[in-house]
């Protein structure tokens, strides 16, 4: 399947999730080993993705130095998983558990070691099972983006997606 971030003109209907964070809060961990989020990933990026208004979210990361790529600025493909892990949550917010089909980034800016990334999402369409997310980081000028990425997400069933992969092993601390 190849594809390209195009948004569907008419949406399907959509609604906050009654369970969804209140704004400011952050949604849970997806597991304590996620790459992105988890607590316990080895080298992970600990994102904390917090609800917005409607079907918005926000989310911050920490530019550290393991994360360099060319001298003194992020790597591209932690800059990628960082949206891929923002932008993945974001669905969320409609209730819609989802894997990653399609991720395209922008990278506008060099982005500083040591700065804090900000991040800014939002469900912009959900059409069948699949759901169409943007977002844009910025170090702190809301008006200054350094970087923007769109993805479709799709929506799986969790326990048949990563049933067979999931067992308590792969889930327990390394
Ligand atoms: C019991 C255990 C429980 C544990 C629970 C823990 C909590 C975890 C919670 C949440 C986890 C989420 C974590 C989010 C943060 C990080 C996100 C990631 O990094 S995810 C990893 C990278 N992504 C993949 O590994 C996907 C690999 N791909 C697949 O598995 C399949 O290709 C999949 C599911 C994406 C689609 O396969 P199909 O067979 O189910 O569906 P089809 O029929 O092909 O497509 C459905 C619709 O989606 C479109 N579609 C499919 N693939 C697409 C693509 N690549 N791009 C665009 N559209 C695509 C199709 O065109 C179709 O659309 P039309 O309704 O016909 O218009």
């Amino acid at each position: 399947m190849s594809t390209s971030f195009s948004i569907p003109d008419v949406s399907d209907p959509m609604s906050r999730h009654p369970k969804a964070p209140a704004p400011g809060e952050p949604f849970r961990l997806h597991h304590n080993l996620c790459h992105g989020c988890g607590d316990d990933a080895p080298g992970g990026l600990h994102v904390t993705v917090y609800a917005g208004e409607g079907f918005a979210t926000t989310a911050e990361m920490t530019v550290e130095k393991w994360m360099m790529g060319g001298p003194g600025v992020i790597h591209g493909g932690v800059l990628t998983a960082a949206f891929d892990e923002v932008l993945g949550t974001t669905p969320l917010i409609i209730g819609t558990p989802v894997v990653t089909g399609h991720l395209q980034v922008d990278f506008r800016k060099p982005i500083p070691i040591g700065t804090t990334l900000h991040f800014n999402a939002e469900v912009v369409a959900k059409e069948r099972r699949k759901v169409f997310v943007r977002a844009t980081a910025h170090l702190g000028d809301p008006t200054e983006i350094v970087a923007s990425a769109s993805a479709i997400f799709i929506e799986i069933d969790l326990k048949e997606h990563f049933g067979k992969y999931a067992d308590s092993a792969s889930l327990s601390r390394p």
